[in-house]
């Protein structure tokens, strides 16, 4: 392969999650790949090797290559990078391999947790500017990214909220909820919950495994990821009337239609097999709402968390962050979702409202918006999308130049998105 297939002059955004990374080029409306943030890695622990020559055999693959392989290591941890060498690594493949880009010609946004460390951030610069030669690179906050691409979204571009909005991010390895005034995350109100799109899954597996059905182990996690995105669901008036409406027939007398057949094929025999998916449906996804389900010490569902968050923030932010709850990340797209939580928060709300009422005075009410984005799974790839097409994006972006003359801190300050940008 040779130059003539590089992207030239381009803005790269990788969104490295959990469990997928998310990457493309700036100015699209959906990332061109999203690959398990995984690696297999047999070769010499602590080279890495860059180079421009595509056909070098490494010895090691990411994404979907590396899950089939029998040792592969996750190089983050509740959105967090734990092993640095192999991000470092896994960040090659997807310049060379799959962005097939020259970091010297590219700027390239990354994204971050609310309040990473600025070591982490630091870690990152050194990186793309020593190993990589990358021309420039931005680092950005995932919830303010999230915010960012629902603003821009049509749909919500009315509300007047700019940036500002409470995000509720909740992937496959962790859950955050972070109130954002105007740009600025509110660092001291964020809420970490222990609970994601990983823990529903092995929630799902573990309901398989305990009725018995004859899934191989190295199965059960696809199927049960499967079953979760597609059949998955939050029960619309809770659990107790969900149980009734599997349990009871239907009028003409035949077993409730909330069952569902699952067909899948075994990776081990290449069999096809068949069985029931029921109650496993909504009783994964409700956990978010019965968080004891999962952890009997965590007893703080998903809309008492966030009504904490933003009742914990700034008197003149609460009622914009109430209208504007933003959903990111995988694990918020479960059928109902949306309309449950705003339900459940605005009924929390309202009763605040009413504690407070006296007959002389009664407060005014307070609007819940949960708003929808019908690309939240990728609003914060998205929103670096958004932003990279934006006039004066590079003002915010740090350079090789900087980072040859300043050093690695001149990312410790991120620059904030302003409303108007
Ligand atoms: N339609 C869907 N319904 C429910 N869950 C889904 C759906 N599609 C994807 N998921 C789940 O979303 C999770 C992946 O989401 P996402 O890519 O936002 O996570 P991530 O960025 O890797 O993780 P994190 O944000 O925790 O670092 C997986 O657990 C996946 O099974």
């Amino acid at each position: 392969m040779d130059n003539k297939c590089f992207i030239e002059n381009k803005v790269a955004i990788i969104d490295n999650g959990t469990g997928y990374t998310k990457m493309g080029w700036g100015g699209n409306i959906e990332p061109t790949y999203d690959i398990p943030t995984v690696i297999s890695d047999n070769s010499d622990k602590n080279s890495v090797q860059v180079s421009k020559n595509y056909n070098e055999q490494l010895d090691f693959c990411i994404g979907n290559d590396a899950l089939n392989q029998q040792v592969k290591t996750y190089p983050m941890k509740s959105g967090i990078v734990t092993d640095w060498t192999l991000m470092e690594k896994f960040w090659q493949k997807s310049i060379f391999d799959y962005l097939r880009c020259d970091p010297d010609e590219t700027t390239f946004v990354l994204t971050e947790p609310p309040m990473n460390p600025p070591e982490n951030r630091e870690n990152i610069a050194e990186i793309f500017f020593e190993t990589f030669n990358a021309k420039s690179i931005y680092i950005g906050v995932q919830a303010v990214l999230a915010l960012y691409s629902n603003q821009m979204h049509e749909q919500n571009a009315q509300t007047g909220n700019k940036l500002t909005g409470c995000v509720l991010d909740s992937g496959d390895g962790v859950t955050h909820i972070i109130p954002v005034s105007d740009g600025y995350v509110i660092g001291s109100c964020i809420k970490h919950i222990p609970l994601a799109g990983r823990d529903i899954t092995n929630f799902i597996a573990q309901m398989i495994r305990d009725r018995g059905e004859k899934v191989n182990n190295q199965d059960i996690n696809r199927i049960s990821a499967e079953i979760k995105e597609k059949y998955g669901y939050v029960a619309p008036k809770g659990l107790l009337q969900e149980f009734e409406r599997y349990d009871k027939p239907g009028q003409d007398g035949k077993p409730s239609n909330k069952f569902k057949q699952y067909t899948f094929e075994s990776q081990v025999d290449k069999k096809q097999y068949t069985m029931d998916v029921g109650y496993e449906r909504f009783l994964g996804p409700e956990m978010f709402f019965y968080p004891e389900f999962f952890d009997s010490k965590w007893r703080t569902s998903i809309d008492e968390s966030i009504d904490n968050a933003i009742q914990g923030s700034p008197i003149d932010t609460r009622r914009h962050l109430y209208s504007n709850i933003v959903l990111s990340g995988g694990s918020t797209m479960f059928e109902g979702f949306t309309d449950r939580l705003q339900s459940a928060i605005q009924k929390r709300v309202d009763d605040r409202l009413l504690r407070y009422s006296t007959a002389l005075s009664k407060p005014q009410p307070i609007v819940v918006q949960v708003a929808q984005n019908p690309h939240q799974r990728f609003s914060v790839w998205q929103g670096g999308s958004l932003l990279s097409i934006k006039p004066g994006f590079e003002k915010v972006c740090k350079s090789r130049q900087e980072y040859l003359e300043y050093g690695p801190s001149i990312v410790r300050q991120n620059a904030v998105l302003s409303s108007g940008m």
